[in-house]
């Protein structure tokens, strides 16, 4: 799904006005009335007393229209207007007009604190104050608002967007009225799914207001959202004459005295991607605890002892290589590295250790062949691109590494985003049970697994990644958040390949 920018957003109201020849008010009347329709479904006339703060622009402006609507078909409504500024957007100003034609319910305006009325947590709050426009803080006293609607634990259906967050940026000092549901007009918005603006959303859900579908299907945005109809188009079938040539071999270099684990866990993931052979690279002493935990899995060591690899040498041409879970930093192990990637000619996955050894050498960065993929969580991406400000300008940061190395990274989050070209990626699996040790070393074996299968390293990552999070998804259905482990979320791997499917032979 494409996830427009603010700009984009207003370009397509102004492309819808020219395509139906209507004046912006009728998109306000339509946004407002679906809105109103929405809710309506849900309340079904239940006696609940709805309680809508509208500000003076336009997103206000619908806050008056669902006002009307809710008042003309029996709802209790109180609508307030709050007043942080004496400018009114136009179509407010029509909205405000047909409220006051149609009804003598009109609105109460909110000038300060001494105006905030009372508010009971069985009210349902309607929080239409600020909308894709605000760009700086909302004043101190309208802040206070936010907090006072918060502290009463109503429930809060916001807008457009949640009444204090920017779409674009991060204010300084950011307060935002929390919101139950987002109804989203359109298009979900990127700041919805970094940590920053995320954590302030439950739960959101995209309102088609019916804006023009060839500007919609010509728009080329930076970001989309990547779910199930997106991850199915990407899925490559097999061939029934097929054999584990087909299949690609992959080679999984990691492991460490203590960390065999993250060996053990990448292996099996990628061969649950689909890999039709995998080898792993490990130390002297891993070979028994390799051989025993994954027999499928080929196992080739260092031909010294120690507890870290000293050298990467094998003699095998794999069509790609997962390279960095449980490696530790030891210099050895950096130097290893360093001399393998002098030599190497695969396409390559890095993770954990080799991601901080690149940091540490950054000049490393410059062997890496074109495409190579970067699995980063957020404090190895701060190791490899310095410190940001804010989310946007962390993704910044992350477009120009991505071009200068011309590399795929791959920001693992809540929602981890794929970055390459100048195009965002934003995953919509995944969930908190996955915040486990290991379930990284699992994606590294997937996206190596999928590259040995001939998906391409872009679509890899972006396929991989929601592979990932929907089997962390089904697998929580039987273990509860606290009960995931990384090795669960391999033995869903199947499942989530199963679930891409699922609801077209269920309709057979
Ligand atoms: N395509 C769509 O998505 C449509 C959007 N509409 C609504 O229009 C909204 C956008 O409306 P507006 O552009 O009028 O913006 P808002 O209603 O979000 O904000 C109102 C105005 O306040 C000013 N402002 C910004 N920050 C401020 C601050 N901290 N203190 C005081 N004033 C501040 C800005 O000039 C801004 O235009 C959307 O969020 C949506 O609700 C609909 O009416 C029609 C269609
Ligand atoms: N709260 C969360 N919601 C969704 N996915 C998560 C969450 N926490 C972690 N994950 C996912 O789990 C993985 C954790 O990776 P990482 O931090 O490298 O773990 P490890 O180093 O233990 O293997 C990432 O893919 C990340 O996106
Ligand atoms: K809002």
């Amino acid at each position: 799904m494409k996830i427009l920018s603010k700009e984009q957003i207003y370009a397509a109201d102004k492309a819808t006005e020219q395509a139906e020849h209507i004046p912006s008010f009728n998109l306000m009347e339509r946004a407002g009335g679906y809105a109103y329709h929405y809710l309506h479904q849900r309340l079904q006339n239940q006696p609940v007393n709805i309680k809508i703060f509208c500000g003076t622009g336009n997103n206000g402006g619908d806050g008056l229209v669902i006002a009307r609507n809710l008042i003309e078909n029996g709802y209790s409504v109180v609508t307030y207007i709050v007043n942080y500024s004496e400018s009114r957007s136009t179509d407010f100003l029509n909205a405000l007009s047909v409220l006051k034609n149609s009804t003598k319910n009109w609105p109460q305006l909110i000038k300060s604190e001494n105006d905030f009325p009372e508010i009971q947590p069985e009210d349902l709050i309607v929080d239409c104050i600020f909308g894709i426009g605000l760009n700086r803080p909302a004043d101190s006293w309208v802040q206070k608002l936010f907090n006072h609607i918060n502290e009463s634990r109503a429930y809060v259906l916001a807008i457009d967007v949640p009444s204090g967050m920017a779409i674009d940026q991060l204010l300084k000092d950011e307060v935002v009225l929390k919101p139950t549901v987002v109804l989203t007009f359109q298009t979900p918005k990127l700041v919805f799914f970094l940590p920053q603006g995320g954590k302030h959303i439950n739960s959101w859900e995209v309102l088609d207001i019916g804006l023009d579908r060839n500007y919609l299907n010509s728009v080329e945005t930076k970001a989309q959202l990547i779910g199930k109809a997106e991850a199915k188009q990407m899925y490559k079938p097999r061939s029934k004459f097929s054999h584990k040539g087909t299949y690609g071999h992959s080679l999984i270099i990691a492991g460490s005295y203590g960390k065999m684990g993250a060996a053990i866990l990448s292996g099996k993931a990628a061969l649950s991607s689909g890999s039709g052979l995998v080898t792993a690279y490990t130390t002297r002493q891993g070979m028994p605890i390799m051989q025993s935990a994954a027999p499928e899995i080929m196992v080739v060591t260092d031909r010294h002892n120690g507890d870290f690899l000293e050298e990467i040498k094998f003699d095998l041409q794999p069509d790609v290589i997962g390279i960095g879970p449980g490696l530790g930093m030891a210099k050895t192990t950096q130097d290893a590295l360093k001399n393998f990637l002098k030599q190497n000619e695969s396409q390559l996955v890095l993770d954990a250790d080799a991601l901080n050894m690149l940091s540490e050498n950054n000049d490393l960065l410059e062997l890496l062949p074109q495409f190579s993929v970067l699995t980063p969580h957020p404090k190895e991406l701060e190791r490899l691109i310095g410190s940001w400000s804010d989310d946007f300008e962390k993704l910044k940061k992350a477009e120009a590494f991505s071009d200068k190395y011309k590399c795929i990274l791959v920001l693992k989050d809540a929602h981890t985003i794929v970055v390459f070209e100048g195009k965002y990626y934003v995953n919509n699996t995944g969930n908190p049970g996955m915040a486990t040790g290991g379930s990284g070393d699992v994606l590294t074996g997937i996206i190596t697994g999928l590259i040995a299968q001939q998906y391409d390293p872009l679509s890899a990552s972006i396929f991989g990644v929601y592979l990932h999070g929907r089997a962390g998804d089904i697998a929580i259905n039987h273990t509860g958040y606290e009960g995931l482990t990384a090795g669960m979320i391999v033995e869903f791997l199947g499942q989530a390949y199963l679930d891409l499917f699922a609801q077209e032979s269920e309709k057979k």
